[in-house]
Parts: structure tokens; C-alpha cells; sequence
């Protein structure tokens, strides 16, 4: 087997596992089909209010980092009730950290999609 191939194999196994694990989050976790519900409202806002590209980036961007945030929390809780599935004050802390973390990011979302279509409704 050449490497090439090789290499082409790992980079097609790793995708599938990437989108295998995609498909279990959407299937599993109700806050990130909230967060796909929401990114598309915002979508077709944004193709009605006609946002310019740079505001497309913006919420793009926005978008992917609390739908990855979200399925970083979830995977850490995972690995945490495995690793611990007993009352740890130790685990808590840390998934509450984590919860805080998807919190932030979401609040930055709220805010950035004021920014873009605030004016926009208001005008
Ligand atoms: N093993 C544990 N030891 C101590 N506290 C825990 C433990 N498991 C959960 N908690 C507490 O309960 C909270 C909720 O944890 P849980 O794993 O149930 O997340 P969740 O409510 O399912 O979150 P999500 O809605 O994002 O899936 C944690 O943030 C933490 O404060």
C-alpha cells in the first residue's frame, strides 16, 4: 500500500468519524438542535434584510463557534459521567466551567446579531 494511499484512507476515516460524531450530537443533544434551529432563523434573516459579506463572515463564524462549543461541552460531559459517573464537587466545577464557556459564546451570538440586524429592522 503506498503512503499516499494510506494517507488518503486516514483523512477519509477521519471524516467519517467527524461527521459520525456530528450526526450523534444532532441526534442527542436537544441544546445543539436548538443552536442549528437558531442559526437558521438567523440565515434566512440574513437573506431577507440582505446582509453585506463581511456580516455573512460575522455570522458564520458566530454560528460555528456555538454549535462547536456546544459539542465540545457535550463531549466533555460524556468522557466526565464515564470517567466518574459518581457526585464529584471536582466534576461539577469543571462541567459547569465548560457549560459557562458555551454560555459566553452564545451571548456573544446574541449580541453580534443585534448588531447586524438591529439597525436593519429599525431603519
Ligand atoms: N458527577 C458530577 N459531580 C458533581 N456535579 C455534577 C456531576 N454531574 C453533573 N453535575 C452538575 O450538574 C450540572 C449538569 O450536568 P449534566 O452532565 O447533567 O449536564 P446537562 O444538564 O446534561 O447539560 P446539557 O444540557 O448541556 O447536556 C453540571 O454543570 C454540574 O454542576
Amino acid at each position: 500500500m503506498s503512503s499516499d494511499y494510506r494517507e488518503k484512507n486516514k483523512i477519509h476515516f477521519g471524516l467519517r468519524y467527524a461527521l459520525n460524531g456530528l450526526k450523534i450530537a444532532i441526534l442527542s443533544e436537544r441544546n445543539i438542535v436548538i443552536h442549528f434551529i437558531a442559526a437558521t432563523i438567523v440565515l434566512i434573516a440574513g437573506v431577507l434584510y440582505s446582509i453585506s459579506v463581511i456580516e455573512w463572515a460575522i455570522l458564520f463564524l458566530t454560528i460555528g463557534a456555538v454549535i462547536s462549543m456546544e459539542m465540545m461541552n457535550t463531549a466533555l460531559e460524556r468522557a466526565l459521567d464515564y470517567l466518574e459517573p459518581e457526585h464529584r464537587p471536582q466534576i461539577g466545577v469543571a462541567k459547569d466551567i465548560s457549560a459557562g464557556a458555551v454560555l459566553v459564546t452564545a451571548i456573544v451570538a446574541i449580541i453580534i446579531a443585534c448588531l447586524i440586524f438591529a439597525p436593519k429592522i429599525l431603519s
